[in-house]
């Protein structure tokens, strides 16, 4: 088996957990040494990455989370994983190495009744406030295990994330992940298991994650725990995710980890806070006002599907859990148009994405046109089918509600017949993939007033149906921007500044200025002219970041009702 080589070709050394600190700062945006953290990632992508035969030891090792904020204002002290986990350091942390996490002092973990363990604001925090940067203690990046031939099956990265944890297994790391959720002896479900996987991969996958436990030399209970420690609490990062180059660029920096402080914030469907990386540095940022004493819970799904009905949003969530976020208690257990009956979804995925990309640009355009009224092209699969999905109460969709009271939300099928005839629906994730993929094709074709308008749309979606300054808005006010700027070089006609909502979108979403770093290849590789781009890039370097409500960053785009894209569409 090939699993089997490559788990004895990359033994790992034992994690200390002796040696894990980190660093815990009044202001942890601040505090961070920005320029060197940028220079190391410039250096670590100038040649091309799929060039690099990357590991995780590389890319961690190359960027480096260091703190200024003991020169600054001294209110930075040292912190062991333990102490900052809330559990008392069982043998003395070294302090050796580089930190591995800067956390606020503003935060603080606290257990609850109804989710365990979870974060707490301990003041009053404002949107866009950095609360925590990590690294992961345990990490594999995608490009480590794509090549096994059990990579497709459903839940590889937890298997590739357990034989990684196996290799890398130590005393004091079991001690650390002894508090992570399930508590020893705990029930939960079983893993995924995905009815269409080859049974003969499934069955090589299961002998890779074995063989590699076998040499760590624990019991059978001892692994099946660990196995739900990685399932439950795994997190994936991705750099630079919401950039529309990212697949090219950056795709080879992602991975999936366990972080040791992270794994504590719970699932809401209305998150506070919210997430991205560079490499597998992970930042977690506030997107609203938090009052002292509220829980900061992120969201485990894609932020476009929490728009998604109660029923999709938790089939998605797919965990132990049934989600107890104030939302879901809210919304209660109703049925919805896209539970009901017999549903089609319509995915928009990277084989659909490649074989519109083949298409001339007209084409793509018509082809998109299309699919956004439920067509699908001849040359694309079919739809994916799925059962009805039984509400808690038990009822399938026997009940009309709509998902969100924004204009345009309800589809063109009424739920009496979307209940009886095979549905398809079309999901606003998907559609907003779509819609990058034409305003793209639109700008390839210099119809910049076109594109213009697709590029607000997705703002519009996400400013009415994601969490506030959801980090996609960045990139489609940044779109506008370069279109607006090639329509009417010396400001819009509309007289809004897309350069300023983007800049100032940024800030918020990234809890940090660097903009005009983070965006460079965005910008170098638009369709835009190279006069657009300079033009551009001076704006982007002269604006100060505005610190607004989100109210009057959504008042300045000036939608029109017609503008909002729906959260969700069925067509019949
Ligand atoms: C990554 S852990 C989060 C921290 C966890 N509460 C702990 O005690 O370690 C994920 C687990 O927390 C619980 N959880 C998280 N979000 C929840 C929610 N919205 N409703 C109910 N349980 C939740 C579930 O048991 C889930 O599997």
């Amino acid at each position: 088996m090939r699993g089997k080589q490559k788990a004895k070709r990359l033994k790992r050394t034992p994690v200390d957990c002796g040696d894990l600190w980190g660093w815990q700062c009044a202001d942890v945006a601040v505090s961070m040494d920005w320029e060197k953290l940028q220079r190391a990632f410039d250096t670590l992508t100038s040649p091309p990455l799929w060039a690099n035969k990357l590991s995780f030891q590389k890319v961690a090792s190359a960027l480096p989370l260091e703190c200024l904020d003991s020169g600054l204002d001294g209110s930075a002290s040292k912190l062991s994983i333990w102490a900052a986990t809330s559990r008392s350091d069982p043998s003395g942390s070294s302090f050796k190495s580089s930190p591995s996490f800067l956390v606020s002092s503003a935060i603080a973990m606290q257990e609850s009744a109804a989710t365990g363990r979870g974060w707490y604001a301990r003041a009053p925090l404002d949107a866009g406030v950095m609360l925590l940067v990590e690294r992961p203690v345990v990490a594999v990046l995608d490009g480590e295990w794509r090549d096994e031939c059990w990579a497709e099956c459903g839940s590889s990265d937890s298997a590739a994330l357990g034989i990684e944890l196996a290799r890398c297994h130590s005393a004091s790391l079991a001690l650390l992940l002894s508090g992570f959720h399930p508590q020893e002896g705990a029930a939960t479900n079983g893993a995924d298991s995905d009815e269409e996987d080859e049974p003969m991969l499934k069955a090589a996958m299961k002998e890779a994650v074995d063989n590699a436990w076998k040499q760590a030399d624990i019991s059978k209970a001892a692994q099946s725990r660990l196995e739900d420690v990685v399932r439950l609490n795994s997190l994936g990062f991705y750099t630079n995710s919401e950039q529309l180059c990212h697949h090219d660029n950056f795709a080879a920096l992602t991975g999936n980890g366990l972080f040791s402080l992270a794994s504590g914030f719970n699932h809401s469907c209305e998150p506070s806070v919210q997430r991205y990386s560079l490499g597998d540095l992970t930042m977690f940022v506030t997107n609203r006002p938090v009052e002292a004493g509220a829980e900061l819970c992120i969201s485990y799904i894609e932020s476009e599907l929490l728009c998604a009905p109660k029923s999709l949003r938790s089939q998605s969530l797919n965990r132990d859990f049934v989600c107890a976020c104030s939302r879901c208690k809210a919304e209660g257990s109703l049925s919805d148009d896209a539970s009901a009956g017999r549903r089609n979804f319509m995915r928009v995925d990277s084989q659909v994405q490649a074989k519109l990309a083949l298409l001339p640009p007209q084409e793509r355009v018509k082809a998109v046109a299309a699919a956004l009224q439920g067509h699908l092209d001849e040359g694309e699969e079919e739809p994916e089918e799925e059962e009805p999905v039984e509400d808690e109460a038990g009822a399938v969709g026997s009940d009309h509600h709509s998902v969100t009271e924004q204009p345009g939300a309800r589809g063109p099928e009424t739920a009496a017949t979307a209940a009886t005839t095979a549905t398809v629906v079309l999901l606003g994730k998907d559609a907003q993939e779509l819609r990058v993929v034409q305003a793209l094709a639109l700008m390839q074709m210099e119809d910049w007033q076109g594109a213009l308008q697709v590029w607000r749309q997705n703002a519009a979606f996400t400013c009415h149906h994601c969490p506030p300054f959801d980090e996609a808005l960045v990139v489609y006010a940044m779109q506008a921007a370069l279109c607006n700027a090639q329509i009417a070089p010396r400001g819009g006609a509309a007289g809004i500044d897309y350069v300023h909502l983007a800049v100032e979108a940024h800030r918020r979403a990234f809890g940090a200025d660097n903009f005009v770093w983070r965006y460079a290849k965005e910008v170098a590789e638009s369709r835009a002219s190279p006069e657009t781009k300079d033009a551009f890039r001076r704006a982007a370097k002269e604006q100060v970041p505005r610190s607004r409500p989100f109210t009057e960053v959504v008042r300045d785009w000036c939608f029109k009702e017609d503008e909002v894209p729906p959260a969700f569409q069925c067509f019949s």
